[in-house]
């Protein structure tokens, strides 16, 4: 077994104008979660698009459980990144039955599977509403029920608490945290770090598509941590700027 469940090594994918992935390494082990902080357009959904393949690096390798992303099992992984995708015209559970048997769920699993995870996000009251009528936050549960239902051993989330309210960031907190419990990885990108502090072992701090440190998430003033990070290397980047131009 890979020491890793998700490795990055020198990723790099910049777009026009500069912006994006700078040469990026990263480790996420079985059972840590993994939480990736920076301002927006810091390069967090960019890194994690590169992780998942959705996106082709220009030099620089991702793995998963060990193998390159082309070896990959994807039925070992769940991932939200970007919108939840979801089928506006089935209901939520026909959507989550037919993302069960995409991860390869067999099919006498899927109705226990999916009625476990529906509880579990508290989607009960919503299980037979079409998903394009769900509210902005049922639609983000939805995708997160999709992306966790089937035991992944690798779960990748993008912002995964964008539209929850207090209730559905608890109900995450709780699911991720007993994954992890359970052997998963996780990495996860997030804006909330009063939140992340509570449930990551790492937190890895991006800045200008660079990894540009750690916050310890028993800190004690974590916001100022990070700001501090941050300026710092604004600072630093402004400052070395100046002098290749002189
Ligand atoms: N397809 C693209 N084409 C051109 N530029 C892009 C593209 N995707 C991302 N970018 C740019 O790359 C930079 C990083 O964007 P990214 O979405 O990865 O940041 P982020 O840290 O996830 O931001 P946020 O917290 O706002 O979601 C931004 O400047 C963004 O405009």
């Amino acid at each position: 077994m890979a020491e890793y469940a998700i490795e990055a090594e020198g990723l790099i994918r910049t777009f026009t104008g500069g912006a994006g992935v700078k040469g990026v390494g990263l480790h996420v082990g079985p059972g840590e979660i993994h939480a990736l902080v920076g301002l927006n357009g810091a390069g967090k959904s960019t890194l994690l698009r590169l992780m998942l393949g959705m996106l082709a690096p220009t030099a620089g390798s991702v793995r998963i459980a060990g193998r390159p992303l082309a070896q990959t099992d994807w039925s070992a992984v769940g991932h939200l990144v970007e919108y939840p995708l979801a089928y506006g015209e089935l209901t939520c559970r026909q959507n989550l039955s037919l993302s069960a048997r995409l991860h390869g769920v067999p099919a006498h699993r899927v109705d226990e599977m999916v009625s476990a995870v529906i509880a579990e996000l508290r989607l009960t009251e919503y299980s037979d509403r079409r998903a394009g009528k769900l509210s902005l936050g049922n639609r983000q549960r939805l995708g997160l029920a999709s992306a966790l239902q089937h035991r992944p051993s690798v779960i990748i989330l993008d912002e995964p608490t964008n539209a929850l309210d207090p209730s559905g960031v608890i109900l995450l907190r709780q699911a991720l945290l007993a994954r992890a419990a359970a052997g998963a990885a996780v990495l996860v990108s997030s804006h909330h770090l009063d939140e992340v502090a509570r449930i990551a072992n790492t937190i890895t701090v991006v800045n200008s598509g660079r990894i540009i440190g750690a916050l310890d998430p028993h800190g004690t003033d974590i916001e100022r941590s990070f700001f501090d990070l941050v300026l710092a290397d604004d600072e630093a980047t402004a400052a070395a700027a100046e002098v290749a131009t002189r």
